[in-house]
């Protein structure tokens, strides 16, 4: 048996002073390191700040109140969302403590949706470069480049983007680089991973998005995307490199387009840990709305009648993890399948489909002798025939969830589980509103986007927030505190369990299906609990000596090892001597207690 060791031996332990080496305008200007007027007296004496700051010693707290007066005075989203980038660049524990004090307010600007308008703009709004940039045209340099940005040990957590299937607001380009930015932020800000052992990246293949290639500011690579073998070996280069550079990183792809996504993700899930939010985040988060509404709905799971709109990367990842769980039900493969009816641009897909389905499709195609008489096109048809318990949306076309829809869905089921998913808010299949208002109260709601709570017959319902966010973090978590060898089906299947547990509407059927996003940090905990429990039954960990016998030791041993926003204190070091982390070189390093 492995000895067990203090906590504070853990190397992703985040307690006690940190090594400083920079001093004076380096100081400030290192957003890890940087206290601004928190800087204590000794602070300012030992690192040279004197006359570098005014003479008022404030408090974390004290920063917040300013810091929130500056955000609230800027009066667009937008601007919100530009004011807190910078923030960003700044000051780190301040810049986290003050979305984490106003979580709910803040949310929707630094993630869905004010981010995907930021990204958007992204090369007109650019200030300062955050993150790894690579692109297609020097693929053969990317190992000295990730070198760039750390050591084996330095790298925990990285999210990666192609930009070419942005949210629903499809090919940003370079502008991609901002949702790895943003999902990195709720890794740190929903389950405490270490901002600075984190690595945000862009892979810039070019961009078919017009708007982009003929705006004189884009910042990206000016040509059409590369697509293809020369596409596939950029990935292949890149992969490999993340494997020899950071082998102990947890890979997770983000907003691949449709023909890459999948591919990718079951191409390298038997190489390393890795991850696709898209296909398997949203996956769990649907999966566990599911499981609280057929609670809410007196259901079993295994029961229910599923109609997916929109069938690509986020569909297929959902109708994926609903048939696994229904089989695990007690049903067979085929049966289970049998309960999924996906809809696309061609309507209800048929096997006559043939080429034109993918191949996450194929297996969900109906026959079409079953279909021979009725119109596969109409989704109003679809529901009448199916009758299902529940209905997502998946399409990025708004407003598609119309009122005869919704009231034929209504027709069958008494609890119909309605989820328009599509990001951001404006590609919404419905407004919970509507949904609320046609179905009378009845429907259990879940967006993709958050929604104010709606008021109807003057009762008052929260809408849930069906949003991978929900999820990824505290599986991230979970792989990173294990250092888990590979993310296996059952791990995600722990995670969903985790989640629907935690459900609001287990002990109020009036509540939210998910928990709410003030509870995420809590959530991300209790996700990656699970997450570890079930790697070490498979002997996917690492780190031996966890302790998964006991919850409780479980979740202290997880809860001490996640990054806080606190000013802890600083220790000088000698410059000559010191690590890269103390250095605070390009602000990524290992900055854990035991350094
Ligand atoms: N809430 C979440 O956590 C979450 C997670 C992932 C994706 N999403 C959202 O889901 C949407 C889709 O994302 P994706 O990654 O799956 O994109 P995708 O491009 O892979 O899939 C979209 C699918 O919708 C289909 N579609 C387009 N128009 C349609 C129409 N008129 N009728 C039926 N189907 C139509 C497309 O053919 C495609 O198969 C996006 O808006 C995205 O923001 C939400
Ligand atoms: O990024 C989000 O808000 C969720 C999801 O990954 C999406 O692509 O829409
Ligand atoms: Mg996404």
């Amino acid at each position: 048996m492995p000895q067990k060791r203090a906590l504070e031996d853990y190397p992703l332990a985040a307690k006690g002073p940190l090594e400083c080496a920079l001093e004076g305008r380096a100081l400030l200007n290192s957003s890890f390191f940087n206290k601004g007027s928190a800087f204590t007296v000794q602070e300012r004496k030992d690192f040279g700040l004197e006359g570098m700051l005014p003479v008022a010693i404030h408090t974390l707290e004290e920063q917040v109140e300013r810091a929130y007066g500056q955000y609230s005075s800027r009066d667009s989203p937008l601007a919100k969302n530009s004011f807190m980038t910078s923030m960003k660049y700044q000051n780190d524990v301040l810049y986290y403590k003050l979305i984490g004090t106003h979580i709910k307010e803040m949310f929707s600007v630094i993630y869905t949706p004010t981010e995907g308008e930021a990204i958007e703009n992204y090369s007109r709004l650019f200030r300062r470069p955050d993150g790894c940039f690579l692109n297609i045209l020097e693929k053969d340099n990317i190992g000295p480049i990730l070198s760039k940005f750390g050591k084996e040990e330095d790298i925990d957590y990285i999210v990666v983007s192609d930009g070419e299937e942005i949210l629903g607001i499809g090919d940003q380009g370079v502008g991609g680089i901002g949702i790895s930015t943003a999902k990195l932020v709720l890794t740190t800000l929903c389950a405490g991973v270490h901002p600075n052992r984190t690595l945000p990246v862009v892979l810039d293949c070019g961009t078919n998005n017009k708007v982009l290639i003929e705006d004189e500011l884009y910042l990206g690579l000016r040509q059409p995307r590369v697509r293809g073998a020369e596409y596939d070996e950029f990935i292949e280069i890149f992969v490999q490199a993340v494997k020899k550079q950071f082998p102990k990183a947890m890979l997770h792809f983000e907003d691949f387009g449709l023909q890459n996504a999948r591919r990718l993700l079951e191409q390298y899930r038997p190489q390393l840990t890795c991850f696709n939010d898209d296909v398997q985040g949203t996956g769990v988060v649907t999966m566990a709305a599911i499981m609280a509404a057929a609670k809410v709905a007196k259901m079993e799971v295994k029961d229910l009648r599923v109609v997916m709109f929109g069938a690509g990367t986020a569909g297929t990842g959902i109708a994926d993890q609903f048939r696994d769980a229904v089989a695990a039900g007690g049903k067979s493969k085929e049966e289970a399948t049998a309960q999924v009816w996906l809809v696309d641009k061609p309507g209800l897909l048929l096997k006559s489909h043939g080429d034109q389905l993918t191949t996450a499709q194929t297996t969900y195609a109906r026959e079409d002798e079953e279909w021979s008489s009725k119109d596969t096109k109409d989704l109003v048809t679809i529901i009448r025939e199916v009758k299902p318990h529940v209905l997502i949306g998946c399409s990025t076309r708004p407003k598609s969830f119309t009122e005869e829809v919704v009231k034929e869905m209504a027709k069958h089921v008494e609890r119909p589980a309605i989820f328009p998913l599509s990001n951001p808010t404006k590609l919404h299949e419905a407004s919970p509103e509507d949904i609320y208002a046609w179905t009378d109260g009845k429907a259990l709601v879940a967006t993709g986007s958050p929604f104010p709570p709606v008021e109807h017959n003057g009762k008052k319902f929260d809408i849930a927030e069906c949003n991978n966010a929900t999820a990824f973090p505290g599986i991230g978590l979970g792989c990173i505190l294990s250092r888990a060898t590979r993310l296996s089906d059952k791990m995600l299947v722990a995670a969903i369990a985790s989640l629907a547990a935690q459900s609001p509407a287990l002990k109020d059927p009036t509540r939210p299906l998910l928990p709410d996003v003030e509870d995420v940090r809590r959530i991300s905990a209790q996700i990656a609990c699970a997450v570890i429990k079930q790697a070490v039954e498979e002997g996917l960990n690492r780190i031996e000596d966890i302790p998964v016998d006991n919850e409780e030791d479980l979740l202290d041993w997880v809860k001490g090892q996640m990054w806080n926003p606190v000013y802890r204190p600083l220790k000088k070091v000698d410059k000559s001597t010191s690590s890269r982390a103390a250095k605070g070189e390009l602000g990524i390093g290992r900055l854990g207690a035991s350094e």
